[in-house]
C-alpha cells in the first residue's frame, strides 16, 4: 500500500479567547495516501477548514490556538515542524478555496501571480521560462486564450476561469498533495461541475493525492476513492465511496444524504450541448464583479 503524505492522528482543537474556550475538533482521524483522493465531507462548522488549516501550519501560530495530537505531512509534523511546512507550501502542498476570485490577489496581473507561484520554495526562474510554463498550464486547464488570461487582473475573468487559473497555479508545481477547500461553491453549479471534473482528471492523470473538503455528499461521489463523514469536530463514518453511498450506517451520514441535492446521475451534471460558458476569457458572470471594478 502506497504511504500516507497526510496523517491526522487523535487531533484535538480549541480556541480560547479571553475566558472562553471552544473545542471543534474532539480527537480526530484520519489518513490521505500518496495518489489517492479523499473527501471529508460534513455540514458547515463541522471542523473541515480548520483541519486543512492545520496541514498547512496555518492556524497553529494563531493567538488562542490549542491544537494537541499528529498532523502529518509529507512526513513532517505540522505542529511541531510548522516551518517545514511552510517552506512545502505552494509546490510540494498546494491549496484551492472556495472563492476563486477573491484567493487571487486584485493588484496583481494572473501572469504575475502566476510567476511568484513558479518560484514557490526558492526555485530559480527567468521570465521568459515563468511565461511559457503558465502559458502550458492554463492551456491544460483549457483557458482558450492563455497569453490573454495572463495578461488580465483577476476581477477581469469570470469565476470559472479564476477557479481554472486556481487549478492550474495549484499543480503547476507537480505537488505531492493538494487540499481542495470547498472548490467552486462560489460557483454556478453547472460551472462548478466542469471545474471540478477538470481537477479531477488532472489528479488522477497525475497521480496527485488531494484531500477534498465538502459539504456536498454527491459531489464528491464521483471524485472521492475513500470518504470520511464529519460531524461537530468528530468523525463519524468513514469508508470507500461506493459503500459508504449504498450502506450508510450513522444516522448523520444518512442525513446528508438525504438532505444532497440530487444531481443527474447522483454524481456532477452533464454540460448541455453548446454550453461552453468559456469561450471568451474576459467575459465575466457567476455573480462576479464588472469589468473595471476592482474587488477587494
Ligand atoms: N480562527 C478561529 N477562531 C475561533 N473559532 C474558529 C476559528 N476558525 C474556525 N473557528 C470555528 O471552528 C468551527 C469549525 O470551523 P470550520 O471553518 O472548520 O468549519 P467548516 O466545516 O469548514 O465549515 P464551512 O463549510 O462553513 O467552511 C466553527 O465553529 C468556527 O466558527
Amino acid at each position: 500500500m502506497a504511504d500516507p503524505v497526510l496523517t491526522v492522528r487523535d487531533l484535538h482543537l480549541a480556541f480560547r479567547k479571553g475566558r472562553q474556550r471552544t473545542e471543534v475538533l474532539h480527537g480526530i482521524s484520519l489518513h490521505v495516501n500518496a495518489g489517492e483522493k479523499v473527501a471529508l465531507v460534513g455540514e458547515s462548522g463541522s471542523g473541515k477548514s480548520v483541519t486543512a488549516q492545520l496541514a498547512l501550519a496555518r492556524l497553529q501560530q494563531e493567538k488562542g490556538t490549542e491544537a494537541e495530537g499528529l498532523i502529518e505531512v509529507l512526513g513532517h509534523d505540522a505542529t511541531r515542524s510548522p516551518a517545514r511546512i511552510a517552506a512545502m507550501r505552494g509546490h510540494r502542498v498546494t491549496m484551492i478555496f472556495q472563492d476563486p476570485t477573491s484567493a487571487l490577489n486584485p493588484v496583481f496581473r494572473i501572469g504575475e501571480i502566476f510567476e511568484q507561484v513558479l518560484r514557490a520554495g526558492g526555485q530559480r526562474l527567468r521570465a521568459q521560462e515563468a511565461r511559457r510554463r503558465a502559458e502550458a498550464a492554463l492551456a491544460e486547464v483549457q483557458i482558450p486564450d492563455p497569453a490573454r488570461a495572463l495578461d488580465s487582473y483577476p476581477f477581469q475573468l469570470s469565476g470559472g476561469m479564476n477557479q481554472r487559473v486556481m487549478i492550474a497555479m495549484a499543480l503547476a508545481n507537480g505537488p505531492e498533495l493538494l487540499l481542495a477547500d470547498e472548490p467552486g461553491t462560489a460557483l454556478d453549479v453547472t460551472v462548478q461541475a466542469q471545474t471540478l471534473r477538470l481537477m479531477d482528471d488532472l489528479v488522477t492523470s497525475r497521480g496527485t493525492a488531494v484531500l477534498f473538503i465538502s459539504h456536498n455528499l454527491s459531489v464528491v461521489r464521483e471524485f472521492a476513492d475513500r470518504v470520511y463523514v464529519i460531524y461537530r469536530g468528530r468523525i463519524v463514518e468513514h469508508g470507500r465511496t461506493e459503500q459508504l453511498f449504498s450502506d450508510p450506517r450513522h444516522p448523520y451520514t444518512k442525513a446528508l444524504l438525504a438532505a444532497a441535492p440530487r444531481l443527474l446521475g447522483g454524481g456532477l451534471p452533464d454540460l448541455p450541448q453548446g454550453a461552453e460558458a468559456f469561450a471568451d476569457p474576459l467575459l465575466v458572470h457567476d455573480g462576479c464583479a464588472e469589468p473595471g471594478e476592482v474587488t477587494a
